[in-house]
């Protein structure tokens, strides 16, 4: 790949996907979101699917292969057109982030979209009025943040190493938090 990517971290209901739209709006990148991959897989209602359901309605993490595999050929299938990949829910956990550098390679950068889990449970209880999606539900919701705090905070740790994260406070409003994460990307020019 020549383009280069860029990790969106940050827990469940932080912003990422609002934030990575207009990311895409703006600067033309590919955004692969690990969770959408999924759920298009579920809804595809094939057996892989079926099995992907269970995981994810329980609020646990899927095997690493299957979401690595299925981010590659996303990023394969728009190789030629990809000013930048976005790379929206991945790694969950170091290992995931180690795998990534092996298949993919090294992330530019990482934008650490970082709210207070008060906020992050609000904003996911009025997401899943309409979402329709089966883990914005208020059981599954303080699964997947503690397993967030568990598993994906120390991934943030990890590539403090490589000093590519920037932590976006995204307790602000839409287009403050959206000004911080343009000074971070066009920094990468
Ligand atoms: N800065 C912000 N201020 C207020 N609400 C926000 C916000 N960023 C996102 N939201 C809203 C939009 C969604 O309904 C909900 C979750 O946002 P999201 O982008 O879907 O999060 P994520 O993809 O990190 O799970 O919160
Ligand atoms: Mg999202």
């Amino acid at each position: 790949f020549t383009a280069s990517f860029v990790l969106m971290s940050g827990g469940p209901g932080s912003g990422k996907g609002t934030q990575c739209e207009k990311i895409v709006a703006k600067y033309g990148y590919t955004h692969l979101s690990s969770g959408d991959l999924l759920r298009a897989e579920v809804a595809s209602g094939s057996e892989r699917g079926k099995q992907l359901q269970a995981i994810m309605q329980k609020g646990e993490l899927v095997p690493l292969d299957t979401v690595l595999d299925m981010i590659k050929e996303a990023m394969i299938a728009k190789a030629d057109v990809s000013k930048g990949y976005l790379i929206d829910g991945y790694p969950r956990e170091v290992k995931q982030g180690e795998e990534f550098e092996k298949k993919i390679g090294a992330p530019a950068l990482l934008l650490y979209v970082d709210a207070k889990a008060e906020t992050m449970v609000k904003r996911l209880m009025k997401r899943g009025e309409t979402s329709g999606r089966a883990d914005d539900n208020e059981e599954t919701i303080k699964k997947r943040l503690d397993l967030y705090y568990k598993a994906t905070e120390p991934v943030i740790a990890y590539y403090e190493k490589c000093s590519i994260v920037r932590k976006i406070n995204s307790e602000l409003p839409v287009d403050e938090v959206f000004a911080i994460v343009e000074k971070a990307i066009d920094e990468l020019k």
